[in-house]
């Protein structure tokens, strides 16, 4: 269980020492009422791809969408990057194709009991991934425990990973997370020699502040105080642009 501190913002970084992992929603680009509400500015798009030629390389986008998703959001941008999604679960490096990871047949299931379960409420969201189907309440919160238990049920009966996010909870394969990710990055170039940083606003970054720590690195906590395994903390999406222009 982790303890909340009072994290300081963090000092501007040399950018030669470190490899950067970036959460997207909520870190990079604020928060929207439904996930395809996301708007990628020319200015993320125009710093990121600053950012992949001063680190050489060393930068990762480490999200909790799919590949294809962040591919369709943020466009050509992020052939210079390499691109984690599934919270973990696909990994891709530029100018190599992601490697296949089998779609669980089971995913279909659970897309069609959470669209049976609230047929007739437009407020919530079923969002299909490559390797995961998320159920948004952000537009009726009263759904949580219902969308819960669902998830629960549902993961037990297919062997998913139910994992806990902002107003969602999605179904998603096992054996990979965040933290996984870094980690695997990490034991190779261009990141390993480098300080790890990893910043996140949600529950799944925790993997990955953790993981970054454990390297020698540290974890950005982006949005309210809470109980953490970060190291600091920036108030929002926009003292994360104004973070990482400085690098
Ligand atoms: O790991 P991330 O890149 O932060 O992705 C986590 C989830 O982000 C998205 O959901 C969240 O953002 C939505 C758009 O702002 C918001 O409506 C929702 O309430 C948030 O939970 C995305 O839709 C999920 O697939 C990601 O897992």
């Amino acid at each position: 269980m982790h303890q909340q501190r009072t994290l300081a913002v963090p000092p501007a970084l040399d950018s030669r020492d470190i490899s950067l992992f970036l959460d997207f929603d909520g870190t990079l680009v604020g928060l929207a009422e439904r996930p395809d509400g996301v708007v990628v500015d020319p200015a993320l798009t125009a710093l990121l791809r600053r950012l992949a030629e001063r680190l050489g390389g060393r930068l990762a986008l480490i999200s909790g969408r799919s590949i294809a998703q962040l591919d369709t959001l943020i466009g050509p941008a992020t052939a210079a990057i390499v691109v984690v999604g599934s919270h973990g679960a696909e990994s891709r490096r530029p100018g190599v194709p992601a490697a296949a990871v089998a779609r669980p047949v089971a995913l279909d299931a659970v897309e069609a009991a959470f669209r049976r379960a609230f047929v007739g409420n437009a407020a919530i969201v079923v969002e299909a991934k490559s390797l995961g189907v998320a159920l948004h309440y952000r537009g009726d919160p009263a759904a949580e425990t219902a969308a819960a238990a669902l998830a629960g049920q549902l993961a037990a009966v297919h062997g998913l990973h139910v994992q806990k996010g902002k107003m969602v909870v999605e179904l998603r394969v096992a054996g990979a997370d965040k933290g996984s990710a870094i980690a695997a990055l990490m034991a190779g170039p261009p990141f390993a020699g480098h300080r790890p940083v990893f910043l996140g606003d949600d529950v799944t970054d925790e993997a990955g502040f953790a993981r970054c720590v454990a390297l020698g690195g540290g974890g950005i906590l982006v949005g309210p105080a809470r109980p953490t395994a970060a190291t600091a903390r920036l108030a929002d999406v926009a003292a994360v642009r104004a973070w990482l222009a400085a690098l």
